[in-house]
């Protein structure tokens, strides 16, 4: 049988009285868009910050490619090959797309002048981020060298979600990437989540938008009061009874599809 690439077992979160996390589980299997739903304080956002770092949860597990994992921040994470793109994209506006890509992970100039002054080699990384920008298509974006504000919103989550697939080698988790796009550039976002799955990169998604969800995934985590209350299939089971199993409306599946 087919084993997660990453697999969490009893995550629990607290902050003060509120279980944000409440012996949680959680799969993601190898090459699946996997879509995580709940509603507003269902501690969704928690679950994924415990999967990539940015939250320590006080008791569970995670496992990555079958190998527990034990990540103490979002840099853990992303040197283990998981990428997060948040809603809030972390990016610098004034900065150009390449310089966008390659923040955090520049590249040092081969030779003394790297060596000793640690000099950039702008060049190479231009040239990598054209090839990854053209790979997913995104040849809308002419020029690599201007300046990220000077994007719209679906060419700045474009270039988040180019930047999380040239280095995200396991998997990647977007959070919201339609959130604050229009029709045609959450479109464009949607294709693109389908061409890094094409790629063979699984994905987690985070999104409230419906339409969206059962557009893109495989497979659907409904989680509710802190917990993994079931997985459906979308082709399965309708946007209503998502939405209905979501808030509590209607029980879910007897037998949740868990992984
Ligand atoms: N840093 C924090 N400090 C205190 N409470 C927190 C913190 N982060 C989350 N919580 C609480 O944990 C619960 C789960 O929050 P979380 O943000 O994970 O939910 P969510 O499902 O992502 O919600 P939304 O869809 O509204 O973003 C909420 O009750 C929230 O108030």
């Amino acid at each position: 049988m087919t084993q997660p690439i990453l697999k969490a077992r009893g995550l629990t979160k607290r902050y003060g009285k509120v279980t944000a996390l409440d012996r949680c589980d959680f799969d993601l299997m190898p090459g699946e868009i996997l879509a995580v739903i709940g509603d507003n304080g269902a501690g969704k956002s928690t679950l994924i910050k415990a999967l990539s770092g940015a939250v320590v949860p006080d008791e569970g597990s995670v496992e990555l490619d079958g190998k527990k994992v034990d990540f103490h921040s979002p840099i853990d994470a992303r040197e283990a090959g998981i990428e997060t793109v948040y809603q809030t994209l972390a990016m610098s506006p004034a900065l150009s797309i390449a310089d966008n890509m390659f923040m955090g992970r520049e590249i040092i100039q081969s030779g003394v002048m790297g060596k000793l002054f640690r000099r950039l080699d702008k060049a190479k990384m231009q040239e990598i981020a054209r090839e990854k920008l053209n790979e997913l298509g995104l040849m809308t974006i002419q020029n690599i060298n201007q300046a990220v504000e000077t994007l719209s919103g679906g060419q700045r989550q474009g270039v988040a979600v180019a930047r999380a697939a040239a280095f995200g080698s396991k998997v990647i988790i977007l959070d919201e990437p339609t959130a604050a796009l229009g029709v045609k550039e959450s479109r464009r976002v949607l294709e693109l989540i389908q061409d890094v799955k094409s790629r063979g990169i699984p994905i987690i998604l985070i999104s409230h938008n419906m339409p969206h969800v059962f557009e893109v995934a495989d497979r659907i985590h409904v989680h509710r009061l802190g917990r993994r209350l079931c997985v459906i299939d979308p082709k399965e089971h309708s946007m209503s009874d998502a939405v209905a199993f979501m808030t509590g409306a209607q029980e879910p599946p007897e037998h949740p599809q868990a992984a």
